[in-house]
């Protein structure tokens, strides 16, 4: 599906004084951000929207936005990454579910980047000036097993242990998931509020129902710099610093954890490398501490050497090793046969794209997904890089702790 009212319809971007919080400017619950450390884009209303399935998604999605730009006029001093004509969207981790994947052109987008903000609206764009609804506070949110139980995920973990002795897969990722239901609809605005003051090194997003904090940015394309922050490996925080460093060390020097991040580094850099020239990839990962958990941490750098749009990367990376495994084509058919889990949107990318290709895509991890029937209830979403030396009891803690940050947010 496709919505493209836009013949010669005018995007205006403007300098606007600083405007606080951007979450907090956001006017309903049904609007769309992506956010880290007060810089980022939140954005409101529809000028055009496209709807894609299957695995012709992102090329479907590029072409559109192509499209859209050369239908739009610009007018545009600011001259930002992010300013003028920018679509925020999200898409389904898998070609063959059926999954809804969105790219969305708001009529109002409020951003700010090092020290400087702006204000684009595309048309006439009334909904500039909404005022925000108050927020509420999620009430007597209840949890329920998802699709995939404590014990069933153990079991899978297990059985991707034994297939990995057994074949030349080396690595896979198993997700599970968790109900939630509170009394009333969520309003991602809270979430996204919570998400972004206690996760202030992940890129806070919410896309058409799909909310969370990802550490994994993967892909950031902007003035032919190609970025990307590769993480797999983890630790849980125990809340005690000076045990939390002793853990950080040994997690650095953990074989299994540096075989399981080191698939997921291999995996971006190869899907990098026909895009790119001069890559840098540090041979040893640093340890990113997040408030739940640390993990094993790269960040790739290269200069573009194509005219692929930010999206178009974010194409040839996804999956990568760090949601999927090593080999892809074996972690994928493991997947489909042990999970026993529809993903949806859940690990596939999220972020924006702006008229010059220019974008943030991270990959949609600890994030929740509202029901579009009934926005009462959520499902959480946490998976785990399964290789050889994987405990299944160990792994089962390890996505509890990666569940926390949503579980935090919505307060229960
Ligand atoms: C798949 C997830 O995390 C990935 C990213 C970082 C570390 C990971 C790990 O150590 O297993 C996962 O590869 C998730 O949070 O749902």
């Amino acid at each position: 599906m496709s919505t493209l009212p836009l013949t010669a319809t005018l995007v205006r971007t403007r300098a606007v004084p600083d405007p606080g919080p951007l979450v907090g400017r956001l006017p309903g619950a049904g609007g769309l951000a992506w956010v880290r450390r007060g810089d980022g884009l939140v954005a409101w209303g529809e000028a055009a929207r496209l709807e894609v399935s299957g695995p012709d998604r992102f090329a479907e999605a590029a072409r559109w936005w192509r499209e859209v730009c050369a239908t739009i006029l610009v007018d545009d001093p600011v001259g930002l990454p992010g300013t003028g004509a920018v679509a925020l969207g999200s898409f389904a981790f898998g070609d063959d579910d059926g999954t809804r994947s969105v790219l969305v052109l708001p009529r109002v987008v409020l951003g700010r980047r090092g020290g400087r903000a702006w204000l684009t609206t595309v048309g006439d764009a009334p909904e500039a000036d909404a005022v925000p609804e108050p927020v509420a506070a999620p009430v007597g949110v209840v949890y329920g097993e998802g699709a995939v139980s404590p014990v069933r995920y153990e079991e899978a973990v297990a059985e991707a242990v034994r297939l990995i002795a057994a074949s030349p897969l080396e690595k896979v990722v198993l997700a599970r998931d968790l109900l939630a239901v509170a009394e009333q609809p969520v309003d991602p605005r809270w979430l996204l509020g919570r998400l972004a003051t206690r996760y202030p090194a992940c890129w806070t997003f919410a896309v058409d129902g799909l909310v969370g904090a990802t550490p994994e940015l993967l892909v950031r394309l902007e003035r032919g710099l190609v970025t990307s922050r590769v993480l797999a490996g983890t630790i849980r925080r125990t809340g005690d610093d000076d045990r939390d460093l002793v853990l950080a060390a040994s997690l650095a020097r953990s074989s299994k954890d540096l075989e399981e991040h080191e698939y997921a580094v291999r995996s971006v850099a190869d899907a990098l490398a026909p895009h790119c020239t001069g890559m840098n990839v540090p041979e040893t990962p640093f340890v990113l501490h997040l408030p739940n958990v640390m993990h094993l941490a790269t960040d790739v750098a290269a200069v573009a050497a194509d005219r692929s749009s930010s999206l178009e990367l974010a194409a040839a990376l996804h999956p990568t090793a760090a949601v999927c495994g090593t080999p892809r084509d074996l972690a994928l058919a493991a997947i489909d046969r042990l999970e026993g889990l529809d993903r949806g949107r859940y690990a596939g990318p999220v972020g924006w794209v702006d008229a010059t290709g220019a974008g943030e895509w991270g990959i949609a991890l600890r994030s929740a997904a509202l029901d579009p029937d009934d926005p009462r209830r959520l499902t959480l979403y946490a998976g785990c890089g399964i290789v050889a030396g994987s405990d299944p009891e160990a792994e089962l803690a390890e996505s509890q702790a990666k569940l926390v940050p949503m579980r935090d947010a919505l307060g229960a």
